[in-house]
């Protein structure tokens, strides 16, 4: 029993002397280890008689649960030393940093914005396949087989009669397929033109309207259009339209909207506005009442219903709203430009 207690003696002043914790485990493999002392004087136990053996027993699980305590008080200590080292520099009121939060690219930005202004109209959202037949491409929007806008120059074809659709149009043409008016929808969605240049991407967004109902006039068209671009930019923008021709719409008209950087002047303090080349105002949109052809080709009674449509490119509101100069920063992902939106 005086033996034990020395142990107790020399574990309490090796456990203060351990300062890292390699040598509190050394420590503790030392006294508390299967073949640590304090195990050493267990093994000698079965060597006694009984009397002496339980009252030696006894002292023995006494002394382990104080070394044990010792350990864990010191582990503790070591613990909090090194913490309270960790914590020192540390400020809790440094403001954290903000995770690095991705953009969405600016055409899909425009994109909703458009697609809500006109859900606001009361238009609903179509989609379907950007691989189409020529009969919804260019045949049911009044573009016989041998009409000039059909060309090799401009389409991209799979095959004789498969092409990638030049415009969102078929979509409205499957739509009528499939419903009776009243119908009121916008169709958003990647175009596919056979040209390529500065001004020009292969690939580009499109986004149509259409409205057919009994009575529709063209006053509803100026009516919902204005609204429309005023949504977009700004309720003081100033409004035009202009005569203009699209094989499926008649009349036709082209809409025009006060220049975004001259405010509609045409000049800048630099000189003749660069936007709208002096004009004053930028064309944003191409519309018209739906042609009767178009009509008869879905099986509408023309007598009864009548339309109107209309047509934008979305890079192009795009670069109108943000000032982008160059259609190719659209396609280049450098993220010094997506990251600005
Ligand atoms: C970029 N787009 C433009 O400049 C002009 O787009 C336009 C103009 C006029 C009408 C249409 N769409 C259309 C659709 C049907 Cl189903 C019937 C008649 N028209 C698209």
């Amino acid at each position: 029993v005086a033996e034990l207690e020395g142990l107790v003696e020399a574990c309490a002043a090796r456990l203060d002397r351990a300062l890292a914790l390699e040598e509190l485990e050394a420590a503790r493999v030392e006294f508390l280890g299967r073949k640590g002392q304090l195990a050493a004087v267990m093994s000698r136990l079965p060597g006694l008689d009984p009397d002496a053996r339980r009252e030696a027993g006894k002292a023995a699980n006494a002394v382990k649960e104080r070394l044990t305590a010792l350990y864990d008080a010191r582990l503790a200590d070591l613990n909090r030393a090194a913490m309270d080292v960790a914590l020192a520099g540390f400020d809790p009121t440094v403001p954290g940093y903000a995770p690095a939060a991705g953009s969405l690219h600016p055409v899909t930005l425009v994109t909703a914005e458009i697609c809500k202004a006109l859900e606001e109209l009361g238009f609903s959202i179509v989609t379907g396949p950007e691989i189409e037949t020529d009969y919804y491409n260019f045949e049911a929007l009044n573009m016989p087989p041998e009409h000039p806008a059909r060309d090799m120059q401009d389409t991209l074809y799979i095959s004789d009669s498969i092409v990638l659709r030049t415009h969102t149009s078929p979509l409205q043409i499957r739509t009528m397929l499939a419903r009776k008016p009243p119908v009121a929808v916008i169709a958003p969605g990647k175009v596919y033109r056979r040209d390529s240049d500065l001004t020009h991407t292969p690939m580009f967004h499109q986004i149509e309207g259409l409205l057919v109902d009994e009575g529709v006039s063209m006053a509803d068209l100026r009516g919902t259009l204005t609204a429309f671009v005023r949504r977009i930019f700004g309720p003081k923008t100033n409004v035009r339209f202009r005569p203009s021709f699209f094989p499926f719409t008649e009349p036709s008209a082209e809409v025009d909207i006060s220049c975004v950087l001259c405010g509609g002047k045409g000049s800048t303090a630099a000189g003749p506005c660069r936007v709208c080349k002096g004009t004053g105002f930028v064309e944003i949109l191409g519309c018209g009442m739906v042609d009767p052809n178009v009509f008869d080709a879905v099986g509408y009674d023309t007598e009864r219903y009548t339309g109107f449509a209309f047509g934008m490119g979305v890079e192009r509101v795009t670069m109108l709203k943000y000032g982008i100069g160059d259609l190719r920063m659209f396609f280049e992902n450098d993220i010094r430009f997506l990251s600005q939106f």
